[in-house]
């Protein structure tokens, strides 16, 4: 396991400026975002865009769907002492940006 360098705090705020619908979570070691699609249908076809980015930078998301809402939280295990949040998880949070 290559450990990953975490993002900094100067990093970490230009990250959530750039994102703004994205929160901090899990005392900033994680990055969150709930996505409201008009069914079921519309959710599962973003869920499998963002799986195949998800495969593409080997960067997985830890999500949560009821119906037509997707709840998506990224955090990067080998980053930090128990996981934090690195570039790869900034990279995803383009790719997904960039679906919706
Ligand atoms: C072996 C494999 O590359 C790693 O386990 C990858 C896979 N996907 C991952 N996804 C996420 N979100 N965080 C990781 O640290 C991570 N690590």
């Amino acid at each position: 396991m290559v450990h990953v360098p975490e993002l900094d705090e100067s990093e970490r705020d230009q990250l959530l400026a750039d994102h703004p619908e994205w929160s901090l979570a899990r005392d900033g070691k994680a990055i969150e975002r709930t996505f409201q699609f008009g069914n079921f249908s519309e959710a599962w076809g973003f869920m499998s865009r963002v799986a195949l980015n998800a495969e593409r930078l080997d960067h997985h998301p830890e999500w949560f769907n009821v119906y037509a809402k997707v709840e998506i939280t990224l955090t990067t295990h080998d980053a930090g002492a128990h996981g934090g949040l690195s570039q790869r998880d900034i990279k995803m949070v383009r790719a997904i940006d960039s679906l919706v």
